[in-house]
């Protein structure tokens, strides 16, 4: 069988609010993510070894089961039965890791998709959704991808789509020495306002139903401008991280920008464009700045997926 190879997309958060606390101990999340065009690929070759092997070209990751890819492998062999399952993976990394931007995440969806099909084992898409769920909070939607407004701890998707001929584009920068450990930016949210957080189901819907009716919607529909965008984690890594400070600085200088905001608990940031061609524009026009603190950036539009086969 010739290999098979998948794409896996990264994805920002346009809205990001914390609702409260969960009895499983994670947070009550009304989120908007969106993928976009800036994606790793896995090659996936199978083998008759009952091993599954993970070769990748950034030495900091590891490659046995502590990665998500590794570690989707191994739940889909265990659930499918055949134990004697075997593959070799190669995974090549552009997104930047542990920057908000759910490259982990999107690997694994990417490697249960991808393995599914290598090994003709037939999981439905829901079923593929119930592991991704235990395997991270934001797997769920790298499965799906697109524009998806995510609740629950991140797993409960509801289908956006943008109407507009031109979707808009981003131009990313992240700090190649900084990262953000995503349980410390949620333990140090609760830190800072958990005597505010809601606690019934009710106003938790409440929430919800607001999101559903914010105008981050209706730009995304495609009728009305952009409001500023919401994170709450970003109100608790700014602080603390000076070159989120920074970044959040340039960007904000950048012209015809739409929104600045951090993706997820960072310390990846965004500036949004109507445009690509805006996009690089502000590229252009900043990228000394940029490269004089230090960041790395791209411009790059959406994606209307997650994790895919190529053809
Ligand atoms: C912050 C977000 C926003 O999209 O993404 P990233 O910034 O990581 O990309 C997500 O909530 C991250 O999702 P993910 O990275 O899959 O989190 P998980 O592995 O499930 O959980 C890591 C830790 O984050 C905290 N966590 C995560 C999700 C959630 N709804 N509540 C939490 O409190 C918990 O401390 C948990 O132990
Ligand atoms: N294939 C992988 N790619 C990136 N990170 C991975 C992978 N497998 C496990 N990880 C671990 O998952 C953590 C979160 O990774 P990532 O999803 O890139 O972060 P974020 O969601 O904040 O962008 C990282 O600290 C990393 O060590």
């Amino acid at each position: 069988m010739a290999d098979l190879c998948v794409r896996a997309p990264a994805k920002i958060n346009l809205h990001l609010e914390v609702l409260g606390l969960r009895p499983d101990g994670f947070h009550e999340l009304a989120m908007v993510m969106q993928s976009i065009d800036l994606a790793d690929s896995l090659r996936l070759r199978p083998t008759a070894d009952g091993q599954i092997s993970l070769q990748c070209d950034r030495a900091e990751l590891p490659t046995d089961s502590s990665n998500l890819v590794v570690k989707a492998g191994e739940m889909l062999r265990a659930r499918s039965g055949f134990t004697e399952l075997g593959a070799q993976i190669v995974l090549e990394k552009r997104i930047p890791i542990g920057a908000g931007l759910a490259g982990g995440s999107s690997n694994g969806a990417a490697a249960l998709i991808g393995l599914n099909e290598l090994w003709g084992l037939g999981f439905k898409s829901q079923e593929l959704h119930s592991m991704a769920a235990e395997l991270g909070s934001d797997m769920p939607f790298c499965l799906d991808g697109g524009t998806q407004l995510c609740f629950g701890r991140g797993e409960l998707l509801e289908a956006l789509a943008f109407n507009s001929t031109e979707p808009p584009a981003l131009l990313l920068l992240k700090h190649p020495g900084v990262s953000v450990s995503t349980p410390w930016a949620y333990g140090r949210c609760k830190e800072l306002r958990g005597d505010f957080y809601l606690e019934a189901e009710a106003d938790f819907e409440q929430r919800r139903q607001a999101l559903r009716q914010a105008p981050l919607l209706g730009a995304i529909a495609g009728n009305g401008s952009w409001p500023p965008l919401r994170n709450d984690l970003q109100a608790v890594v700014e602080p603390e991280v000076e070159t989120v400070r920074q970044g959040l600085a340039l960007l904000r200088q950048t012209e015809q920008h739409l929104a600045v905001a951090m993706s997820g608990s960072g310390p990846s940031l965004f500036a949004l464009f109507s445009n690509l061609d805006q996009a690089r524009t502000a590229h252009a026009d900043l990228a000394e700045r940029f490269e004089l603190y230090g960041f790395e950036s791209w411009c790059c539009g959406f994606s209307d997926r997650g994790a895919s086969l190529l053809p």
